[in-house]
């Protein structure tokens, strides 16, 4: 059964184990799982395929980022492990993104390629400190100007940037990380909103890691978080 929800559980953990303990407790009908960098690099493959197997569909998030014949050819990698989406860093450049666009093409895959603009972790002054003299979403709206040009399916950033992005690129899908429930704890992160009103200001999905991993019951915190989109 495929699965309708806007919620992507990261699942940001050290081992294998870890990892399908948690998915396990969730249904693949409810969320679309998130590997990452901890996770890929400590399992490898073997863990897209043992959440595949259990009814997922997966973002593979190893924001690549590097010369362009490089970067398309580990998408062509992710995309021939069948994964729903893989995401590339924009400021890898427009010849980067189109190389990747062009890789999946060429396979008619249907993995989703989303472009990373400025992460959820980022504020005003750590751009400042990056010599880039733009606000966020300044800075998001001219990365995704070139994943539209690249024909990229979407983008990562802040739900804070969604009504933009979707008023100036609607047809581009809306991933946003930086989610948390009233009250819950920021973390590391700074650019932050809610579920439902990430959903109202246009994401399309909705990544969210420890509010949910973390929780004593996962399950009934995913189920919180579905019930207050409603
Ligand atoms: O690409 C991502 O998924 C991502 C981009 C971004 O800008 N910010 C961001 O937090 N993420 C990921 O989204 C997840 C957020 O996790 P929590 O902060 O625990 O909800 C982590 O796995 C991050 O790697």
């Amino acid at each position: 059964m495929s699965c309708t929800s806007p919620v992507i559980v990261a699942l940001d953990f050290s081992t294998v184990e870890d990892a399908i303990n948690l998915a396990k407790q969730l249904d693949p009908t409810k969320c679309r799982v998130k590997i990452g960098k901890e996770l890929f690099t400590v399992t490898g493959p073997k863990i897209v395929e043992e959440l595949q197997k259990i009814g997922f569909e997966v973002f593979l998030d190893l924001k690549f980022h590097d010369i362009p014949n490089t970067t398309a050819m580990a998408v062509k990698v992710a995309a021939s492990m069948g994964v729903w989406m893989v995401d590339i860093h924009c400021v890898g450049g427009l010849a980067m993104m189109q190389a990747c666009r062009n890789v999946l093409d060429q396979m008619n895959s249907k993995t989703l390629l989303i472009g990373v603009t400025v992460l959820t972790s980022l504020g005003l002054e750590d751009l400042q400190q990056l010599s880039i003299t733009k606000t966020p979403e300044q800075q998001v709206l001219s990365l995704a100007q070139l994943a539209a040009e690249a024909r990229l399916d979407g983008l990562v950033s802040s739900a804070q940037e969604a009504r933009a992005l979707k008023l100036n690129f609607p047809q581009l899908k809306l991933v946003t990380p930086g989610i948390r429930p009233v009250g819950a704890s920021k973390h590391d992160q700074q650019r932050i909103v809610t579920p439902a009103q990430a959903m109202l200001d246009g994401s399309d999905y909705l990544v969210i890691g420890r509010p949910i991993t973390k929780a004593v019951n996962p399950p009934q915190a995913l189920e919180d978080i579905l019930i207050s989109l409603q």
